[in-house]
């Protein structure tokens, strides 16, 4: 390869890097690779023989470094470069058209001179370019060590001291890739807005929005735009007066452009004009620069005054609000507005100044509710949950026991039995009693939890109607967690039983006995449709009771009714009908007087889980729900988890009665002061603010598995809470009636089995020890247990 075409191919960027990187090792030869280079040196003087003479121990070791050390290679080159070099090439001849034609040409091979097409532009001003201002083709400069022939890439197979010179190399280059990263870096740091060094006159941009306006700076004097005039902003860092000027790099012309207005200047690295624009122009090109800011202007920089003052008063927004506050006689005052402060931070401090917190508190009558309790003379309360597979005649039951207490009239049933033969579902006039959505009554079927209430001689009743429908069983363990006993209805009619049995009836009795209902009382429903078969009711109760006692209901808890739910048979009054004589036992109402509630844990900190939201004439915020534990009176303070936010009662409702208190086992609702309704939700806790329900996004629990349990998700309910969560790992089989661990981190517990399991939510929710819970895992029941 000629020396011009060696010139032509180079990659100038590697070369450039090559070198620096060869000075750099020069100065570091370790002692290691002099000796190398000695012995190498030695080596090649011995291959070359007398030839040896016409080349120095210099040039031998530059050509042994440049080789890495490849004798054989060092040789050949010194052998072409000094012992035997090439014919020397014509010199250049410089000819008159202004073309410099290649220095290196062989002999042998003339160039013929190109041919100028100048002439052709003759009459066009710009081509009359004078001599002296003709281009010049200048040979560009060898780097050191540049291309000494040969292959420039690394030798396919390298000895050691090559692979360390090549290490050597690469480690220079990666220096120098991160010296250039710190370099950027740097400027980019010098680039962004500082909020250290920002002055107490120079402070305010307010909140949020002071990180994002870089495109301009708040002075004294007021919002300055970022312009091109400051070169530290730009990013081009001055040097200080310790530091020695840079020199340009090799073959770049630094130049400083002046920019008007500007006390600094800013230094614009500038290339020799092309040759084809020296064609056009000429070198002594000195044009005027455009100033930056006008090729690419910043917005609104040229703004007239008034556009800019615009914003230096309060906003019709802001006047608005002022004579709000004013007018309601709210403390909030609007802040007079400081010079440079944006509208957005005043509406932000107005909006501040309207907080709620100005409602008086509501006061306590600092009752002692547990003694009120005792002596009040009011009824035992029990709540029931109403059970069982979809379409079992669940709803129907408790409309006709609505009806025949005379809780709901016959005028009301009437008007329903009308509505409902108009979109030809007569037979569900009763249980719209309960099923009042029109989404419900539309479909036949119950989608969420309904409420009613009754009241015996003894006992006031609250009834909660579950859906039976698969797809709502969130719903169904909402109503069951709030129960003292429950109602397993099940459709006694050919094949329905059946079928019921493999669906929901199992799967609620699961999950009741789940959530600690002990007390069932099972109603054989529709018997009317197999002729009062004794038969019939007789083969369901076996083998039912066999089922819940293995479910874990204990037989006395137990209690088997037939019923017909749609013509009201043994529920408030006997059957009269003659092929039902064979049943001598209890109503369904007696035997719901006859049950027992659950034990009320009246002495212990307040828990109360909210069960709806809702707005009233009395409050902003009022919820429902049941006390699970302890009581609450007017004027207390509260606390909601996991908003963690405080609460007050301004006033109370139980049974839609205005009263003074509650305790567990009843059914409230709260009207709340001194609350935003965002933090508030349905499945939320209140709890007393002294004795709060901690949040926690990891539990362990004693779960009875429905399905095959494994590391796995999960969504994990607590009455009407439910979060997304992963059964993280079990801990322990353990025995079912003694809870002693079977197995030690078994790694799957099979349908029926007890395991002890850790489970992990995606976000922290109010849960302690006690509390039962249910594991679902693509809508299905996988697991349910108590809380440890
Ligand atoms: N013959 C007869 N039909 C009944 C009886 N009880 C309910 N039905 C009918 O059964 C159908 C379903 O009744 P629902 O009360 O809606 O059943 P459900 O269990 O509440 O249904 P979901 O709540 O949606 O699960 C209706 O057409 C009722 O008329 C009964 O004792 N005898």
């Amino acid at each position: 390869m000629s020396r011009h075409q060696a010139v032509r191919n180079m990659d100038w960027h590697d070369a450039l890097d090559e070198d620096q990187a060869y000075d750099s090792q020069e100065d570091e030869l370790s002692a290691e690779d002099r000796a190398y280079l000695t012995q190498g040196t030695l080596d090649v003087q011995a291959a070359l023989g007398v030839e040896a003479s016409k080349v120095t121990v210099a040039q031998i070791e530059e050509s042994l470094w440049y080789y890495y050390f490849d004798t054989n290679k060092t040789v050949d080159y010194l052998v072409k470069k000094f012992i035997n070099p090439p014919q020397k090439a014509a010199p250049a001849v410089k000819k008159s058209d202004g073309y410099l034609l290649q220095k290196d040409c062989p002999a042998a091979a003339p160039i013929k001179p190109r041919q100028s097409f100048s002439h052709l532009f003759k009459d066009l001003p710009w081509g009359n370019i004078p001599k002296d201002r003709e281009t010049v083709f200048i040979a560009p400069q060898m780097p050191r060590m540049g291309l000494l022939g040969g292959s420039s890439s690394a030798p396919s197979k390298m000895s050691k001291l090559q692979q360390l010179a090549a290490a050597r190399k690469k480690k220079a280059d990666e220096r120098a890739a991160q010296e250039k990263f710190e370099e950027t870096r740097t400027q980019m740091t010098e680039l962004s807005v500082k909020e250290e060094s920002r002055t107490k006159e120079n402070i305010p941009i307010a909140g949020q929005f002071g990180k994002r306006l870089k495109t301009s700076e708040l002075t004294a004097e007021g919002r300055k735009p970022l312009t091109f005039d400051d070169p530290e902003r730009l990013g081009h860092r001055q040097p200080s007066p310790q530091e020695p000027p840079q020199s340009p790099p090799q073959g770049l012309e630094t130049k400083s452009i002046a920019v008007a207005g500007a006390e600094d200047t800013v230094a614009v690295e500038k290339a020799e004009p092309s040759a084809f624009a020296q064609t056009l122009f000429g070198p002594g090109l000195d044009r005027s620069i455009p100033k930056l800011q006008d090729l690419s202007p910043m917005p609104y920089t040229g703004l007239p005054p008034s556009a800019l003052e615009a914003f230096s008063k309060p906003s019709p927004d802001d006047v608005v609000l002022a004579a709000q506050a004013k007018a309601g006689k709210k403390t909030a005052v609007v802040q007079p507005k400081k010079k440079g402060a944006s509208s957005a931070d005043a509406v932000t401090s107005d909006i501040k100044g309207l907080k709620l917190e100005d409602a008086p508190l509501p006061k306590s009558r600092n009752l002692d509710v547990l003694l009120e309790f005792e002596n009040s003379k009011s009824k035992k309360t029990a709540s029931f949950v109403v059970v069982g597979h979809v379409d079992a005649g669940k709803s129907t039951m408790m409309g006709r026991l609505l009806l025949d207490l005379g809780v709901v009239d016959q005028r009301t049933v009437d008007k329903l039995r009308q509505e409902a033969t108009n979109i030809g579902k007569s037979s569900f006039a009763l249980a719209w009693v309960l099923d009042q959505r029109s989404e419900e009554r539309a479909r036949g079927v119950t989608i969420d939890i309904a409420t009613n209430r009754f009241e015996t001689d003894t006992t006031a009743f609250t009834i909660l109607d579950a859906p039976g429908h698969r797809d709502f069983i969130p719903n169904m363990i909402a109503g069951a967690s709030q129960a003292d006993f429950a109602i397993l209805v099940i459709d006694a009619s050919t094949g329905a039983f059946e079928s019921g049995l493999k669906g929901q009836t199992r799967e609620h009795s699961l999950l009741i006995r789940s959530m600690g209902v002990s007390r069932i009382l099972v109603a054989v429903n529709k018997l009317d449709m197999v002729g009062w078969s004794q038969e019939r009711f007789d083969e369901i109760k076996n083998q039912v009771s066999g089922f819940l006692s293995a479910t874990g209901f204990q037989v006395k808890n137990i209690t088997f009714i037939p019923v017909s739910g749609l013509h009201g048979d043994n529920l408030v009054r006997k059957s009269t009908d003659p092929a039902a004589a064979w049943y001598t036992g209890a109503t369904l109402v007696d035997e719901l007087e006859n049950s027992e509630p659950s034990v009320r844990a009246l002495a212990k900190p307040l828990r109360m889980t909210i069960s709806e939201v809702f707005r009233t004439p009395q409050s902003q915020v009022s919820v429902s729900g049941r006390l699970d534990a302890g009581s609450l009176q007017m004027g207390d303070a509260l606390l909601i988890q996991p908003s963690g936010e405080k609460a007050y009662v301004k006033s109370l409702q139980v049974d839609e009665a205005p009263v003074d208190w509650a305790v567990a086992g009843q059914n409230a609702v709260l009207h709340l002061s001194n609350i935003d309704p965002i933090h508030v939700r349905v499945g939320d806790i209140i709890c007393d603010p002294t004795k709060p329900i901690q949040c926690l996004d990891t539990f362990s629990m004693k779960a009875l598995a429905f399905e095959f349990l494994m590391p796995m998700q999960v969504d994990v309910h607590r009455g009407r809470m439910h979060a997304a969560g992963r059964i993280e790992e079990l801990t322990a089989l353990l025995d079912k009636v003694t809870g002693a661990v079977v197995k030690k981190k078994p790694k799957i517990a099979k349908p029926a089995t007890v395991a002890r399991i850790v489970v992990k939510l995606g976000s922290k929710v109010p849960l302690e020890a006690g509390q039962r819970v249910v594991l679902r895992s693509g809508g299905e029941t996988v697991a349910a247990g108590l809380l440890e």
